[in-house]
Formats: structure tokens, C-alpha cells, sequence
């Protein structure tokens, strides 16, 4: 397609689809016009990928999963399309410029953190490589909350990215599913018959998912609920207003706003319902897809693969006996087999509190049917193996980490020490029954958005280098490495580097009106606010650095921009303090005239996917700092490195593979190890100790405690560092020196240009393994069995 008939395009949209002449347009009609332009032109290989997959016959993968964290599409699409110049010349023609009207379009935050995040990569990937499948969640009015701060406080305000025409999706009025909660099961027959008390309608909405060079395209199926019966005319004729507009609100509510907890299980009876309706939806349309094409039963594992992202979806397995026995009449242990042979699952966390556990009654009361299903499940599942001390109904729980294991014939960690650890604590009992039944799948990255849309100066210079074949092949940036040895291309490489960063300083200083000193390391931790993730240890070292230049500013020291992002699920109070504390740092070390320059924080409000796309590209020091054995992956850390920023990092998750392929002399290394951090625990005084032990952690918390960055009111963090004197399970204390001297060889090497510019270079070279196209031929080999169709 060429610049004017694009142009052609977006001008026949702007005036016959937006009803808007040139001279009246506003960026939104531009980017309405352009998005309806550009996915014109996904629709023929959307199709085309449709028509091969009926033609082959082929097995298709459905990844259910309550989160895609998608941000914006229309970049991403023009890229993958290859129209990226096309539509730079077709905008200036019409006076607009791309990158305005790029940023125009809202984030897709349907999403917490990683797992949404990820289930987005892995659908750009799959249509990448070919791999026939959809992907189903829930179309949530309101994605994750909007985050504001007021005096450094963070304040939550709803999210709306459908106030406006979502331009990428099709309702699918035609693909709708009642949906039951509550209500009563009888025998019928010899068969139980559940009759629900209530019913929404999910409706389908889809977007096309185009791939690399537009050569396939998969959905992304969002359910949105609406009721059965939008309006109550007799209640409203009754004049109870209200009571006419009830059902509509009752089934709006299902799919009103994503919750905002990344990990922690919810508990709610409305997540409950979410959980369920967009499985219940998922799993009869596929089973109508299914049946469309084959009328033997037996066949559905071979045709039909799905992936439960986590355990919010794990009531498929319940869900799909239910459909093969109740409504199909299979025998019971025939419907668990098919069933489990169709699911897999992959566990994404550690954490306790992560493990979703519904309440026995709450069950009962919502998904009657279901828990006599799972009671079953645990029959058989004890018949098998009568000594197993397996559960899922204990102490009045249903364990749906231990349901989906039971029920999924493939079960993944998503990193090497990750899935290790799920062998040998949160499943270990059950890894022992079935050995061969967990494998792995380190997380991946999809280099399309993470590198060639976000990056768009180092991408230029690979290109020039190594051609363009790394866009759908990463591992080829290993052909970068000779040229490291050139001082032309390290030169190149520096300056894409200093470029990103000049225009993230001034990003910065129009976002938040802090100057900062594009010279400066910038040194970036943004993702969610947990404590496991530690962004504590980082504003403890912050302190502590500042303290330092402040007792010696004329020691040479290297000037640093502490950058940080992230959002606290609205009850987390603990780390609702932590970004008080980074803010209230920020104001006072931003204001020293002693330190001035050489030390700024910076912590922008509401970060998310778009954001992220902006700070990766400019950072020089990557912040991986979790508590070993806490952060199953991580994802964020794959793209500093492959946009070549060096990591200070734990051996945590996927840094410990990180970590190999760049080498060892290219990643700063600090902290206990996960087996470490268990064995310091056994000692109560673990962090007293390592209080007593550094003066600089000692001075850090004097400082906090004695109201320095509070205006001196020393009890405002009294909470934060009673914890951390008296329990400080995340070992902040005991890793804190560590984590000091590290941060210090960092300054040795960042003193030094030219060796940490060959750090980082080397850094690109090695990571193109963490691709998300690499983890999805990882599913398609082990866990899905799907050959590519392209
Ligand atoms: N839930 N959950 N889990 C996470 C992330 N918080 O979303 O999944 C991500 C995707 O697997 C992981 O990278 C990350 O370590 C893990 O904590």
C-alpha cells in the first residue's frame, strides 16, 4: 500500500465513517480514520487464517486467561503491517503527525501486571508464528484503575478506554451464551439436571490479532455481560425507575471492571462470577466450533487445546464434565479424561495469597452443580492414588491450584527456578504422583512491540547491521556481537541510547516538571508496588546514597535519576506507604541544593503498557531486586535487557537465565539466593542483625524514622519500619549491604562509557532467546501439540 492510497484510506473513513471533512478534524477523528484504515487491512489474512485453519482441519489453542493487558493497538498493527513509513507520509500530507495521533489512542489496560501482560505478547506471537487459536477474556468496562497521586498519596480513579469507539473490535451480536449462577441441581433420568436462579448474556466482541508481515491473524473474543432482559417496562410504568433499570445493572455489573489485585486472591463472590462467566462462554463456544467441524467427542483433545492462564479460569475443568456428562451423557470418569486431556494449566506465583481458595458455601450458593462435580473429581482423583495426601476441599476450601493440577494433563512454571520451585513446594506432593506432568515454559517478549515499536532508533541500527530477519527470528541478534568489536557501531549504538534518553528528560520534565540530566544513569524500577519486588530496598539505598553525597558531594560521585512506576492494588496499605515514601524522597532530595543534580527521583503517575514503551528504551540500570524465590518470572526484566539496559538483580525468576545468556560479567549480581533466604529466616533476629551490621541501614531508617522526608512527623512510616526492624519477611535488611556495594561497582561501570556500553550491547545481543515466539514454540511442542500453518 502506498502513502497516498493509504491517505485515500483514512480520508474516505474520515468523511464516511466519521462524517468529518478534513478541515474539522480533530487527532481523535484522525486516529478513529486511520485505525479504520489500517485494520482494513487486517481483515483478508484474517480471514485467510480463519479459512486455512477449517480447511487443515487443524487442532487450535484457546488461551483463557482474565487479563489481556494489550495498551494501544494501532502502532503495533501499522508495524506488524509494514506501513510504519507508509503512515508517517500519509499523516504529514494531511498535517497530522503519527506520533500524535498514535499517543491519542487509550491503553487496553485490561490487565494487572505480568500475567496480563504476557496472555497479550503470547497472542502477537501466536499470529506471528501461524499458531491457529484464540484468545477469550472478559471485555471490562472499566480496566485497571486510572493512578493519581495527591501529596504522594496514590488516589484511584475508574479507568474508561471505552468512553470512546473502541475503533479495533467487532461486536459478534450473533455469538451470545445465557450464562447461570445459583439456583438448584436434581436427578433426571439418571442425570443431574442444574436449574440456575439467574442468567446474564455474554456477549462476544472480537479483535483481530494480526501478526508479523500480516501474514496471519488470530481473535482476542472478549465476553461483555448484559441481562436478559435490558428493560423492566411494568416496573418502570410502575414508576420504580430503579427497579426498571435492575436486571441491566445486576448484569453489567459481571463484566463492570477488572479487579486490581495482581497477586493476591480476590474472594469476592463477584470475582467468583466473573471467573465463571467467561469460562462458561469460552468453553460452549468452543465446543460449538468443535462440534461444527466433528461429531465424535473423542476427538476433542487432539482438535482443541486450552491453556488456563493461572487459576482464575481452572473451573473449566468442572465446566467441560459438566457439558461432556450432564448435557452429552458421558460417563463420568470418560468426561475427566477428555477434559483433562484438552487442559493444561500454568502457575504464575508462589505466593500464598495468590492461591485462589473459594469458600466451600460460597461454591455451593453460586456454582451448586460444580462443587458436586469437583467432589467427584476428588473421588476419582483419591480412587487413582489412595495415598496421596492431596486435597482440594479442605478446611472448608475449594483449592483451585490443586483442581487445576488434577484436571490439566500439562502444567508449567513460567522460569526454570520457578518450576522448580513448583516441583518441589507449592505441587510437590502432586509433582511426585505425576512426574512427568509438570514441564517448563520461561516467559518471553514479543520484539515487535517491545523493541521494534518501542525502539525505533536502536531497531534501525540492528536492522542496518544484521538486516531484518531478528523482527521474527530474535535469536539472530546474536550476529550483533562482532560488531561490538566496532567502534563505528558502538558508537551508533550509544547515540540511539543518548537519543531515547533526551527525549525521555524532556517527557519527564513535561510529565512532572523535574529537569533531569539526560548525562545522568537512569536507573528504572517500574512494575507493580509489592514487597516482594522490594521497591522498599530500592528508596532504603536511595536514602542512604543521598545521606552519603550529602556528607561528601565533591567524592565523584556518578549522577543518577531514580526513576520508578507502578500501581498498589487499592487494599494493599503496605505498599500504599512505600509509594508515599518514594514521593515523599523525591520532594526532599529533588529540592536539595547540596545534592542538586546528582541525584533526582522521579516517579511518574499511572504507569502502564504505553508508558513502559517510553521508559525501557531510555534506561541504563534495570531494578530486578525481588526476594529470591518470590518473583516466579518477570517479564520487564527481558525488555531492559534486550533494549539494552544492564540488570541489578537477584537470583530471582528469569533473571537467573537472563543472567546466563548474557554472562555473567554483563549483570550485577547481588543478594541471597531463594534456599539462602529460607535458612536466614530460621534466625528471628536476621534483620536486627543486619541492622546492628550497617551503619548506612541504620542511617537510612534514622532518617525515615526521624521525619526527614515527612515533614518531621516521625510516625508517618512507623508501620513500614516496625515491620522491617521486627519481621522484614521479604529480607530487605539482611540483603541491604549487598545490594550497596553492588549499586557501587554499578557506578564503577558506568564511570567507565565505553565498558558499559559494550555491556549493553552485549546485552541485546544475548537476550533474543526471551522472544515470546521461542516460549510459544516451547507450548506448541510440549504442551499443545499444534504445528504452525504458516
Ligand atoms: N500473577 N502473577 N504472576 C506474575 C505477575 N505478577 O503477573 O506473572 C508474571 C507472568 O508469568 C510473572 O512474570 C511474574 O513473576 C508473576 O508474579
Amino acid at each position: 500500500m502506498t502513502a497516498q492510497e493509504l491517505q485515500k484510506a483514512v480520508l474516505r473513513h474520515l468523511e464516511l465513517s466519521l462524517g468529518k471533512d478534513l478541515a474539522h478534524a480533530t487527532v481523535y477523528d484522525i486516529r478513529m480514520s486511520l485505525t479504520l484504515a489500517v485494520r482494513d487491512q487486517v481483515i483478508a489474512p484474517w480471514f485467510e487464517s480463519t479459512r486455512k485453519t477449517y480447511a487443515a482441519q487443524s487442532k487450535r489453542v484457546y488461551y483463557l486467561s482474565m487479563e489481556f493487558l494489550i495498551g494501544r493497538l494501532l502502532e503495533d498493527a501499522v508495524n506488524n503491517l509494514g506501513l510504519k513509513q507508509t503512515a508517517q507520509e500519509a499523516l504529514d500530507a494531511l498535517g497530522f503527525d503519527l506520533t500524535q495521533v498514535i499517543a491519542d489512542e487509550p491503553d487496553a489496560a485490561l490487565g494487572n501486571g505480568g500475567l496480563g501482560r504476557l496472555a497479550a505478547c503470547f497472542l502477537d506471537s501466536m499470529s506471528t508464528i501461524g499458531c491457529p487459536g484464540m484468545g477469550y477474556g472478559i471485555r471490562y468496562e472499566h480496566g485497571l484503575f486510572r493512578q493519581s497521586f495527591h501529596d504522594g498519596v496514590q488516589i484511584e480513579e475508574p479507568e474508561d478506554w471505552l468512553r470512546q469507539p473502541h475503533g479495533w473490535e467487532f461486536a459478534r451480536p450473533e455469538a451470545v451464551e445465557r450464562i447461570g449462577f445459583g439456583g438448584t441441581v436434581e436427578a433426571h433420568d439418571g442425570r443431574m439436571r442444574w436449574s440456575p436462579a439467574d442468567a446474564v448474556l455474554a456477549k462476544a466482541h472480537d479483535t483481530p490479532i494480526i501478526g508479523w508481515q500480516g501474514q496471519w491473524a488470530n481473535t482476542l473474543r472478549l465476553w461483555g455481560a448484559e441481562p436478559i432482559q435490558a428493560f423492566d417496562l411494568e416496573a418502570f410504568n410502575r414508576g420504580d425507575f430503579v427497579g426498571a433499570a435492575e436486571q441491566e445493572a445486576f448484569a453489567r455489573t459481571i463484566s463492570r471492571v477488572l479487579y486490581p489485585d495482581d497477586t493476591n486472591g480476590e474472594g469476592k463472590e463477584l470475582r467468583l462470577k466473573q471467573e465463571y462467566f467467561f469460562t462458561a462462554a469460552s468453553l460452549r463456544d468452543i465446543l460449538r466450533r468443535f462440534l461444527s467441524e466433528h461429531d465424535d467427542l473423542e476427538l476433542l483433545p487432539q482438535k482443541v487445546a486450552i491453556q488456563l492462564n493461572d487459576t482464575h479460569p481452572a473451573i473449566a475443568g468442572p465446566e467441560l464434565i459438566r457439558i461432556l456428562h450432564d448435557e452429552h451423557g458421558l460417563e463420568f470418569d470418560h468426561a475427566m479424561a477428555l477434559a483433562r486431556n484438552t487442559l493444561s494449566f500454568t502457575n504464575h506465583t508462589l505466593l500464598p495469597e495468590a492461591l485462589e481458595r473459594w469458600p466451600q458455601a460460597l461454591m455451593a450458593r453460586v456454582l451448586p452443580r460444580h462443587l458436586q462435580i469437583i467432589a467427584r473429581i476428588e473421588e476419582a482423583f483419591l480412587a487413582a492414588q489412595p495415598e496421596s495426601p492431596v486435597r482440594i476441599l479442605e478446611d472448608g476450601d475449594v483449592r483451585m491450584g490443586e483442581l487445576s493440577f488434577i484436571m490439566a494433563h500439562r502444567v508449567n512454571g513460567v522460569s526454570a527456578l520457578h518450576t522448580g520451585l513448583v516441583k518441589s513446594t507449592v505441587f510437590a506432593q502432586l509433582h511426585r504422583t505425576f512426574p512427568d506432568r509438570i514441564v517448563n515454559q520461561t516467559n518471553g517478549v514479543t520484539p515487535r512491540r517491545w523493541v521494534l515499536g518501542a525502539n525505533p532508533r536502536l531497531s534501525a541500527l540492528i536492522t542496518d547491521r544484521i538486516g531484518p530477519g531478528w523482527v521474527d527470528d530474535l535469536e539472530q541478534l546474536g550476529a550483533l556481537e562482532p560488531h561490538v568489536e566496532d567502534a563505528g557501531f558502538m558508537a551508533d549504538y550509544a547515540a540511539s541510547k543518548a537519543g531515547n534518553k533526551a527525549d525521555l528528560a524532556a517527557w519527564i520534565a513535561d510529565t512532572t516538571g523535574i529537569a533531569v540530566d539526560p548525562a545522568a544513569m537512569f536507573d528504572v524500577q517500574i512494575k507493580r508496588i509489592h514487597e516482594y519486588k522490594r521497591q522498599h530496598l530500592n528508596i532504603l539505598e536511595t536514602i542512604a546514597l543521598w545521606q552519603d553525597m550529602r556528607a561528601n558531594p565533591r567524592a565523584g560521585w556518578v549522577p543518577r535519576v531514580k526513576i520508578f512506576g507502578g500501581k498498589a492494588a487499592p487494599g494493599y496499605v503496605r505498599a500504599k506507604e512505600i509509594i508515599r515514601l518514594i514521593n515523599d524522597v523525591a520532594r526532599v532530595i529533588n529540592a536539595d541544593p547540596v545534592t542538586g543534580d546528582l541525584l533526582k527521583v522521579v516517579y511518574p503517575a499511572n504507569y502502564n503498557v504505553s508508558m513502559a514503551e517510553k521508559l525501557i528504551p531510555a534506561s541504563d540500570l534495570s531494578e530486578q531486586i525481588s526476594t529470591a524465590g518470590k518473583e516466579a518470572s518477570g517479564t520487564g526484566n527481558m525488555k531492559f535487557a534486550l533494549n539494552g539496559a544492564l540488570t541489578i538483580g537477584t537470583l530471582d525468576g528469569a533473571n537467573v537465565e537472563i543472567r546466563e545468556h548474557v554472562g555473567a560479567e554483563n549483570f550485577f549480581l547481588f543478594g541471597m539466593t531463594a534456599e539462602e533466604v529460607v535458612a536466614r529466616r530460621e534466625d528471628p533476629q536476621h534483620q536486627a542483625k543486619a541492622i546492628a551490621a550497617s551503619p548506612r541501614l541504620a542511617g537510612a531508617l534514622k532518617g525515615i524514622a526521624d521525619g526527614t522526608f515527612s515533614d518531621g512527623d516521625g510516625a508517618r512510616y512507623a508501620a513500614l519500619l516496625a515491620d522491617l526492624r521486627g519481621h522484614d519477611y521479604f529480607t530487605i535488611c539482611a540483603d541491604f549491604d549487598s545490594y550497596w556495594n553492588c549499586q557501587r561497582q554499578v557506578d564503577a561501570a558506568f564511570a567507565d562509557p565505553a565498558r558499559w556500553m559494550r555491556m549493553a550491547a552485549l546485552n541485546t545481543a544475548r537476550s533474543g532467546w526471551f522472544s515470546s515466539d521461542r516460549t510459544i514454540r516451547g507450548y506448541m511442542a510440549d504442551v499443545w501439540d499444534i504445528t504452525p500453518l504458516i
